[in-house]
C-alpha cells in the first residue's frame, strides 16, 4: 500500500528529507542557443526544419516558443533533449549553464536528461511506457540519478503526485488506467521529480479538452512559480504565453521571425507575422470597445524543401514588396525586441493596418 508522510518509516522520511533538500538546492538553469540549424533527411531530400535560430532563457524565467504548426518548434525542443532521428544534420550550439549539450551521444546525455533538463511532451502516452506502473517509471528516473533506496524514490514520487494533484495510490496503476488529463499530470510529475533546472514543455495541453487545458496550465504555472525553474513553453497559444512567459520567440518556417520581452512583442509587434498571429487568437472583450474579430492569416507555411529566396513570410504578408520576395531580411533590433523584417521602421503603420480584417482579406496570397 502507499505510504503517506504519517506512515513512512523514520529512516525513509529522513532520507527523503535529505533528497528533497539536495534537489531544491539545485539552481535554475541558464540556456543560450546560438545559430541552431537542423536538417532532416527525407526521401525527397534534406530540408532545414530549423535555420539559424538563436535565443536565451535567463535562469528562473519562462520563454514561450510560438508559431504555426510545422514552424520547427518541436524540432528545437527535440534537439535540446538529444531526441532527433539518426542522420539529422545539426549545427550551432546550445549552452546549458555554459556547457554545449547539442549533438551529444546518449551516453553523454544520460547524466543531463531528467536531471538538468527535462521534457513534458505533447502526448503523455508517448513518454510513458505502457508495460510498467507509473510509480516504477518515476522511480526509475530518480534512481538513475540519485543514490537513494527504492522506498525513498517511491516516497519522492508520492510527493510529486501530490504536487500535480494525483492520489499516491494511483502510482501503482498503468498508463492505460489513467484518463488523458491524469496521464499528462503524471508526465509533469515525472519531469519535476529531479527538479531539473530547465523544463521543456512541448504543447503540454494540446491533447486535452479546454477545461483540462486550463487546469493543467495553471498547475504548471503554480508549480513553476513555487520551484522557480527555467522553462521553454512550446505552444500555438499566444494567450498562454502572455500569462506565463517573460520572453517570447516567434518562429515562422524554421526561422525566428521576432523575439523579445513578451509584453513588448505582444503590445508592439514588429513583424507582420506576429501581428497576424495575434489577430487569429480570441481576446477577452473589453467593456466599451468593439469586439475584436478573429482574422486568420491566408495561405500556408512554405514548403521547406524549396524555401523561398526572400522573406519566408512574403507570400502571406499583406505588406510585402519586391525586396521581401527577393532578399531575406536581416534581423533588426528595436530596444530589446528583434525582428527579421525589412520594414521594422514602418511597424506602427503595419500594426494599424493589420488590425483591419480587409487588410488580410483583400491580399492576394503569393502575390
Ligand atoms: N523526423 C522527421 N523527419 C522529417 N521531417 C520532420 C521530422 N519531424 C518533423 N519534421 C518536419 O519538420 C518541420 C517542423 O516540424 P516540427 O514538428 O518541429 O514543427 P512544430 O512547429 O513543432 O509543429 P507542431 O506545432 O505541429 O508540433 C515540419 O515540416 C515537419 O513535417
Amino acid at each position: 500500500m502507499a505510504t503517506s508522510a504519517n506512515t513512512r518509516p523514520a529512516a525513509v522520511a529522513r532520507d527523503l528529507a535529505r533528497l528533497d533538500e539536495r534537489l531544491s538546492a539545485k539552481p535554475a538553469a541558464h540556456l543560450k542557443v546560438n545559430g541552431l540549424s537542423i536538417g532532416y533527411s527525407t526521401l525527397r531530400g534534406r530540408f532545414h526544419a530549423v535555420e539559424d535560430v538563436s535565443f536565451e532563457v535567463r535562469a528562473g524565467t519562462n520563454l514561450g516558443l510560438v508559431g504555426e504548426s510545422g514552424c520547427g518548434k518541436s524540432t528545437v525542443v527535440k534537439a535540446l533533449m538529444g531526441l532527433l532521428p539518426e542522420f539529422t544534420a545539426l549545427s550551432g550550439e546550445a549552452l546549458l549553464d555554459g556547457e554545449n549539450i547539442l549533438g551529444l551521444s546518449d551516453a553523454a546525455l544520460e547524466p543531463i536528461r531528467w536531471n538538468r533538463i527535462s521534457l513534458i511532451t505533447q502526448s503523455a502516452m508517448n513518454s510513458l511506457d505502457p508495460v510498467y506502473c507509473i510509480g516504477d517509471q518515476i522511480c526509475e528516473a530518480i534512481l538513475a540519478h540519485e543514490k537513494v533506496s527504492k522506498a525513498v524514490a517511491w516516497a519522492r514520487a508520492e510527493e510529486m503526485f501530490a504536487l500535480v494533484g494525483l492520489p499516491a495510490e494511483r502510482l501503482y496503476e498503468f498508463p492505460h488506467q489513467f484518463s488523458g488529463g491524469m496521464r499528462q499530470r503524471a508526465v509533469i510529475a515525472m519531469a519535476l521529480a529531479l527538479n531539473a533546472g530547465m523544463l521543456l514543455a512541448d504543447e503540454p495541453t494540446t491533447a486535452l479538452d479546454p477545461i483540462m487545458q486550463s487546469q493543467i496550465m495553471s498547475r504548471i504555472r503554480g508549480i513553476h512559480e513555487h520551484m522557480r525553474r527555467s522553462m521553454i513553453l512550446v505552444t500555438h497559444d499566444i494567450a498562454v504565453v502572455a500569462e506565463t512567459c517573460e520572453a517570447v520567440v516567434v518562429m515562422y518556417a524554421g526561422k525566428v521571425a521576432e523575439s523579445g520581452p513578451t509584453a513588448d512583442v505582444l503590445e508592439r509587434p514588429l513583424h507582420p507575422y506576429t501581428m497576424g498571429l495575434q489577430n487569429a487568437f480570441p481576446r477577452l472583450p473589453v467593456r466599451g470597445q468593439p469586439r475584436q474579430p478573429l482574422i486568420s492569416i491566408p495561405g500556408t507555411v512554405p514548403n521547406l524543401l524549396l524555401p523561398p529566396s526572400g522573406c519566408r513570410f512574403a507570400s502571406r504578408c499583406p505588406f510585402a514588396t519586391d525586396l521581401c520576395r527577393t532578399t531575406a531580411p536581416q534581423v533588426h533590433k528595436v530596444g530589446e525586441q528583434s525582428a527579421a523584417c525589412h520594414y521594422t521602421d514602418q511597424a506602427d503603420e503595419f500594426r494599424a493596418a493589420a488590425a483591419r480584417p480587409e487588410t488580410w482579406r483583400n491580399m492576394r496570397v503569393g502575390a
